[in-house]
C-alpha cells in the first residue's frame, strides 16, 4: 500500500492540506477528484516523496518515509512514479525522447544493470511482457542492451515510433511528449503511479490509449494507480472507488 497518514501542508501561513489521508492498494486504482487548487497536486507530491508536509506521514509498502526529495532512500523513490499534467513542465528540453524515457535508468545507476549482469535471465522483467532479454546468461548481457531493449518495448506500447524518439520536446506534439513522459514513469517497473490530470491537455484518443497503457501495466504488474482529475466521467470509468478532497484540503478523504 501507499499511505499517506494525516498529512497537513503550509504555503507560508496558508493551510493547503489539514490532515488529509489517503490510501492507494496494490492492483487498484483511486481516482482523486476535488475543485482546481484544493491541494490535488500538493498530495500528489507529497505521495511521491517530492514535498515533505508540515506534519503527518507517508508509508509505502509499510516503510514509512523519514527523507524526501533527493535524500528519500532511491529503492522507496523508484516504487512510486509520478505523471504530471504538463509534460513540457517535467521534462528537460535539450533531452531526445528516447533520452527523456531512458532518464530514470541513468538515474538508477546501476539498478538494471546489476540485474542483467548478475545473469538472472530477465533484463525486461516488467516492461511491455518482453520478457527475457535474450541475452540474460551471466557474462553476455549488457546493461546497454537491456536498458535499450526497455526503453525501445515501452515506446511501442506508448505509440511512439522510432523517429519520434530522436526528436527534442520542441519538435513533438503535447500528445507525443506524454506518451514519452507515460514511457518515462514505467522504466522502473514502479509499485505506484500517480496520474496528476495525466490527460486533462491531450486529445479523446491519446486520453484513451494512456489510460489503456497504465491499466495494462496495473494488470501485468499489479501496481497501484493514484488517478487524479477534474473529470467525473472519466474517473467514473477508470477508477475503483473515487476520493474527493475538499476545498481547502480540509475535507477527510475516503472512499
Ligand atoms: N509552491 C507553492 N507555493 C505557494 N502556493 C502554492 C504552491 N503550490 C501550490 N500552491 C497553492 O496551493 C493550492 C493548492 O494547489 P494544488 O496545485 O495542490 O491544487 P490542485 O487541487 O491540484 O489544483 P488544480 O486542480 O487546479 O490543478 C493552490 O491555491 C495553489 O495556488
Amino acid at each position: 500500500m501507499l499511505e499517506a497518514r494525516d498529512i497537513t501542508v503550509r504555503y507560508g501561513s496558508r493551510t493547503v492540506l489539514d490532515r488529509v489521508s489517503l490510501t492507494v492498494e496494490p492492483g487498484a486504482v483511486l481516482g482523486l477528484g476535488g475543485p482546481s487548487g484544493c491541494g490535488k497536486s500538493t498530495l500528489a507530491r507529497v505521495m511521491a516523496m517530492m514535498l515533505r508536509p508540515r506534519s503527518g506521514s507517508v508509508a509505502v509498502d509499510g516503510r514509512p518515509v523519514s527523507r524526501w526529495r533527493q535524500r528519500a532512500p532511491r529503492e522507496l523513490r523508484t516504487r512510486v512514479a509520478l505523471i504530471y499534467q504538463q509534460p513540457r513542465l517535467a521534462v528537460d528540453p535539450r533531452l531526445t525522447l528516447r533520452e527523456i524515457v531512458a532518464e530514470p535508468l541513468a538515474a538508477a545507476g546501476t539498478a538494471a544493470a546489476g540485474t542483467a549482469a548478475a545473469g538472472t535471465g530477465t533484463a525486461g522483467t516488467g516492461t511491455a511482457g518482453t520478457g527475457t532479454a535474450g541475452t540474460g546468461t551471466a557474462g553476455t548481457g549488457t546493461a546497454g542492451t537491456a536498458d535499450a531493449e526497455r526503453v525501445a518495448a515501452l515506446a511501442a506500447e506508448v505509440g511512439l515510433t522510432g523517429d519520434l524518439l530522436t526528436r527534442r520536446p520542441h519538435e513533438v506534439s503535447d500528445g507525443q511528449l506524454q506518451r514519452a513522459c507515460v514511457a518515462r514513469a514505467l522504466i522502473l517497473s514502479p509499485g505506484y503511479l500517480i496520474c496528476d490530470e495525466m490527460t486533462t491537455m491531450l486529445d479523446a484518443s491519446t486520453q484513451a490509449h494512456l489510460v489503456r497503457v497504465v491499466n495494462a501495466y496495473r494488470e501485468r504488474t499489479g501496481a497501484g494507480v493514484l488517478a487524479i482529475s477534474h473529470d467525473a466521467v472519466l474517473l467514473g470509468r477508470w477508477a475503483d472507488g473515487v476520493a474527493e478532497l475538499g476545498q481547502g484540503g480540509k475535507a477527510a478523504v475516503s472512499v
